[in-house]
């Protein structure tokens, strides 16, 4: 049982060069360096909780700042408090009378109460001596439904509907854990084609990918047509016609130019478009998505997608037909909790976002939950996988036949090794004084 007070908060800047070498690059963001805000928790009984949000490297120390603006919300309170009322925490963190106006619930402020959160689900779970899917799982129906903030989504689901959906889903639960166990969740990589990989890199990484036993593959497009045809046609002839592509225009796209753009691509049969547009345009994802379906082409968004009401209004007007959760976007499990019901009410399916540092780790727990205790179904499905820094974590994911293993450990896989988070540190780690000595950055 988790217990006694959050007596420390600290949280930190730890960033990655990746732009040095274009990792994660895409249309709109072609030079990350793949950073988080890392949060540590403790309690007066000495356990630690670890939580981290994903960000690109500049303003990460914004996030840090907001951070620091929430903690007096936190330290003090008592963490047996916390999650026997995860509503009313959530709630006080997304909703407080002066800081709400940062946001509300969306932006910098929302990413920062994903990384307190996340470290607080960490806490739980390692004082349950559980990984995190597992303590959802074993979780009874009414006590996560009491995690989940319903404000602003009744209308699409209200806790009555919410709870139908887990009591059904009990059926089967432990033969689909089995099956995890043993199988692992299907996952996709978007490691071969970084917008800002040439063409010798993709090959090379798409051959040993699919020596790997790697079946689906997404690519990055929206920077130039010609790039993009030359790009999709290569990874097709190489992974032949029965494999699966995606391809991920990181909001490059007004609508009309989302529609024309993909359909030039339609020949290199995409299952889905990802962020055609700005993630904030519902109806212009409901027209490409209508625009795009006779083409047998899906649209796919969630990783900016902010919170549990712009999900709502994306389900209820059949903008996407995957819904992309992030486990640093939105407010931590918590919020995923609304957004995984919320799919299955609407019979969509969830491919997870993990395009980050740290986002595979995390949100790999929010996925088996959802196939083990909410979906029941794997089809149309897969999780998110990027191959980089995995290395910094002290339980990285462990991938098998192109699979997420479920992690054993218990917490939520957040961890970061001390060293890997101290030379790291930006401006000042190590890592950064050479970096800067030598001129590679600024
Ligand atoms: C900047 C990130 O790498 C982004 O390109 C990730 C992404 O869109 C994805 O993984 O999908
Ligand atoms: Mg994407």
């Amino acid at each position: 049982m988790v217990k006694g007070k959050i007596t420390k908060l600290s949280v930190s800047d730890v960033r990655f060069p990746t732009s040095l070498e274009q990792h994660g690059s895409d249309a709109m963001h072609t030079d990350p360096d793949y950073s988080v805000a890392y949060v540590v928790i403790e309690t007066e009984g000495g356990l630690k909780g670890y939580g981290l949000t994903f960000t690109l490297g500049k303003g990460t120390e914004i996030v840090v700042c907001a951070v620091q603006a929430l903690s007096s919300l936190v330290i003090g309170k008592d963490s047996e408090e916390i999650v026997n009322d995860f509503r009313s925490f959530y709630r006080l963190l997304t909703s407080d009378g002066q800081m709400r106006w940062l946001g509300p619930e969306k932006g910098v402020v929302q990413l920062a109460a994903a990384a307190v959160l996340n470290a607080v689900w960490d806490l739980w779970a390692r004082a349950e001596g559980k990984p995190l899917w597992k303590l959802l799982v074993d979780m009874d129906p009414e006590k996560l439904i009491s995690c989940i903030d319903f404000r602003y989504i009744t209308d699409a689901l209200t806790e009555k509907e919410a709870l139908d959906i887990l009591r059904k889903a009990r059926d089967g639960k432990c033969k689909r854990e089995e099956h995890m166990l043993k199988e692992g969740y299907p996952a996709y990589t978007t490691s071969c084609a970084w917008i800002g990989y040439p063409d010798e890199q993709l090959k090379q990484l798409c051959s040993k990918a699919l020596s790997e036993g790697w079946t689906r593959f997404k690519v990055k497009v929206g920077a130039d047509l010609n790039d993009d045809i030359r790009r999709c046609r290569l990874l097709r002839e190489m992974i032949g016609p029965d494999k699966t592509l995606m391809i991920d225009a990181n909001q490059r796209w007004d609508v009309a130019e989302a529609i024309e753009w993909v359909s030039r691509l339609v020949e290199f049969k995409p299952l889905w478009i990802e962020e055609p547009t700005s993630p904030d345009d519902i109806l212009g994802h409901a027209a490409i998505a209508k625009a795009l379906a006779p083409l047998g082409i899906g649209v796919a968004t969630g990783e900016q997608c902010h919170n549990r009401v712009m999900f709502k209004q994306l389900l209820q007007s059949q903008a996407l037909r995957f819904v992309q959760i992030d486990s640093c976007r939105l407010g931590s499990v918590n919020e995923n909790l609304a957004v995984l019901l919320m799919a299955e009410k609407f019979q969509v399916p969830v491919c997870p976002h993990a395009g980050g540092v740290g986002l595979c780790e995390l949100v790999q727990h929010l996925i088996l939950f959802d196939y083990i205790a909410v979906s029941g179904s794997l089809e149309n499905r897969m999780c998110e996988y990027v191959d980089h820094l995995h290395e910094h974590f002290t339980n990285p994911v462990v991938i098998k036949n192109a699979s997420y293993m479920p992690p054993k450990n218990p917490g939520y896989s957040t961890e970061m090794k001390d060293d890997s988070a101290k030379r790291h540190q930006f401006p000042d780690g190590e890592v950064w004084r050479e970096l800067r000595a030598s001129r590679r950055v600024q």
